[in-house]
């Protein structure tokens, strides 16, 4: 299956919302756990057995778990396997982006058969240039997976850059769309190269008509953004967008019951 058909069929049975395992030091406090990697595990497992199953997508944000060395990057792969295994496509928001040589590798741990570190996507930075991420786009195409490039960010900082404007009148981040968008030209149901485009920039300024592929969006629910912003940005139907929330869910832990109905409660008002 292509990762595009793997997204629709996820998508028709769970909808759109994509859950952020993202184990915050003060979210382990909250939740009664030590910041250590056996808290970090237990923190990741708790989430991992509520959101497996019953959304599309879930992400877990690789940071968090780097923070405590190769064992909480051995959770990391954990997270990862048994969230495949219950049927739930998994993002690793890792953000990686590096010159073409070396991208190579870091496609090979992220999107390569066989990697533990491989989901079914990850995200990634284009600003070493988009054609530095050819290595990733190929991995992704040859194996099934998926790509999210960072166009339009949901943090404040994100204009500095993303909004310049280069020489042939168009923005830094319309580049990116418009590189995405030839990349997954005529492929049905969309193409294997998604954006993140956040909740929270106000206006979107840019042309995603030609976009045919998902559209991550962040800063859903924690940083502000509503199901009203989502949908002035990307139109009513929303189509092929993933709106994304990580504490405004995983506040309500530790206890798994409180966790699924804080997901159903923002499955039904998408
Ligand atoms: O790529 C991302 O996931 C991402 C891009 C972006 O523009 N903004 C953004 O917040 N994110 C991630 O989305 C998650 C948002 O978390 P909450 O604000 O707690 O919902 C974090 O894991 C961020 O790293």
């Amino acid at each position: 299956m292509t990762f595009g058909e793997k997204l629709a069929k996820a998508v028709a049975a769970h909808g759109p919302l994509c859950v952020g395992i993202d184990p915050h030091p003060s979210l382990l406090d909250a939740w009664g756990l030590s910041r250590t990697a056996e808290g970090l595990e237990r923190f990741a497992l708790t989430a991992v057995e509520a959101f497996g199953g019953k959304v599309s997508v879930v992400k877990p944000q690789a940071a968090f778990f780097e923070t405590y060395g190769s064992r909480g990057v051995a959770v990391l792969e954990r997270v990862i396997a048994e969230l495949r295994d219950s049927g739930t496509l998994v993002l690793v928001d890792a953000k990686r982006g590096d010159i073409g040589s070396t991208m190579a590798a870091y496609a090979q741990a992220y999107l390569g058969d066989g990697s533990p570190l491989a989901g079914d996507a990850v995200t990634l930075s284009p600003f070493l240039g988009f054609g530095s991420l050819q290595p990733a786009l190929d991995t992704a195409r040859e194996t099934g997976r998926g790509v999210f490039v960072l166009a339009l960010t949901s943090n404040p900082e994100g204009a500095q850059v993303q909004r310049v404007v280069a020489p042939d009148g168009r923005t830094v981040a319309q580049t990116i769309i418009d590189f995405a968008a030839a990349r997954n030209s005529g492929i049905s149901p969309c193409g294997d190269v998604g954006l993140v485009v956040g909740a929270t920039i106000g206006e979107t300024d840019v042309d995603l008509s030609r976009f045919n592929g998902p559209i991550l969006a962040p800063g859903f629910g924690a940083q502000g953004g509503s199901v009203a912003d989502l949908k002035r940005l990307f139109g009513p139907d929303m189509r092929n967008v993933f709106p994304t929330s990580s504490r405004d869910v995983l506040k309500h832990g530790p206890d798994v019951s409180s966790l699924v109905s804080a997901v159903r409660r923002v499955q039904q008002s998408l």
